[in-house]
């Protein structure tokens, strides 16, 4: 697949969220403007960008410079923070790819806070402050964006709230990509995420990819705007309604590269399958059997642990498509 422009990601202001001044009358039409742009984008493509989010870009930076500190550190000290392999998924801790051929990053990963299971690096005291501070902010945003989704979707309202109410399974990701060297150029391969919604912040070196249409899209980094994605758990929730697009990150030649990523995702034990609204009650057939999130997370799982030999092997959401001509 060749990088490609013609499609531009859509760049959703969403003052009407967050900008208290606008009057009620307005603001409720405002409002329903977003939850549009938000369903086309999403219809489309599966990724957009927001600006007036809600948090400070100031904050945004803070935090990645907290994050660069850390992966400054001497690998011994980082080291320090790998969590033990038998603590379950997610595991807060430090992480980076045996092979940086295949995957040039390393990346810090932050349960919530109030779950008390995170660890940090003792030699720098405002680390852990820093990321318990920007946090909260990820979390709301992730719950507006969970709610413009749900009526982006026509759902009753609050239906996803319910559905995904537990908010143990969050994480907050720092990610450092390696400079690009000859041929080793790849700093996350292509992939799907997994659950409901991710939200990105990109510092200005770029490199983030998104597939459309088979060709490769560019992300490019906008001063204090984020990346909004969809999931595939969403994905099959709407019988493809919403794409969850495939995504990759390409390492610059010479530059280092910084994001923080914020997972809103859903509890292992929930059963996903596609709702009647896209299926029985339009006419549609299921193009998804339903299946229980944590059998396929660990199906995942298992894949970044043993990786197949060929990319093809590697379980996707289509493990449990419907063959529709069966
Ligand atoms: O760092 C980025 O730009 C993307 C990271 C990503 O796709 C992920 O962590 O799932
Ligand atoms: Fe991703």
């Amino acid at each position: 697949m060749v990088a490609n422009s013609a499609y531009s990601l859509a760049v959703v202001d969403l003052a009407p969220f967050f900008n208290k001044e606008v009057d009620e009358e307005d603001g409720k039409n405002r409002k329903l403007v977003v939850v549009e742009e938000i369903s086309k984008a999403c219809t489309e493509c599966g990724f957009f960008q927001v600006v007036n989010h809600g948090i400070p870009l100031e904050l945004l930076k803070q935090t990645l410079d907290a994050y660069r500190a850390f992966f400054d550190l001497s690998n011994e000290e980082k080291h320090k923070l790998v969590p033990n392999p038998r603590v379950p998924t997610p595991a807060s801790g430090y992480f980076r790819s045996p092979d940086l051929k295949k995957e040039g990053n390393e990346h810090f990963l932050i349960r919530s806070p109030q779950l008390g299971l995170n660890s940090y690096p003792k030699c720098l005291p405002r680390f852990q402050g820093s990321l318990e501070e920007i946090y909260p902010s990820f979390l709301k945003l992730a719950s507006v964006m969970e709610s413009i989704i749900n009526d982006s979707l026509g759902f009753p309202p609050n239906f996803l709230k319910e559905y995904n109410r537990e908010r143990d399974y969050d994480f907050l990701l720092g990610l450092h990509y390696f400079p690009a060297t000859g041929t080793e150029t790849v700093g996350k391969s292509a992939h799907e995420d997994t659950s409901c919604v991710s939200i990105l912040y990109q510092d200005d070196v770029g490199g983030l990819q998104v597939c459309h249409n088979g060709r490769w899209i560019s992300v490019p980094p906008i001063e204090g705007a984020l990346v909004v994605n969809i999931g595939e758990v969403l994905r099959v929730l709407s019988n493809d309604r919403f794409k969850s697009a495939t995504h990759k990150v390409m390492r610059s030649e010479g530059r280092n590269r910084y994001s923080l990523a914020f997972f809103h995702n859903l509890k292992g034990d929930k059963w996903v399958e596609p709702l009647p609204q896209f299926t029985k009650e339009i006419g549609e057939l299921p193009k998804y059997r339903g299946f229980l999130l944590k059998e396929y997370m660990q199906m995942r799982l298992k894949d970044r642990r043993h990786p197949p030999e060929r990319y093809e092997d590697l379980t996707r959401i289509n493990y449990y498509a419907i063959n529709q001509n069966s």
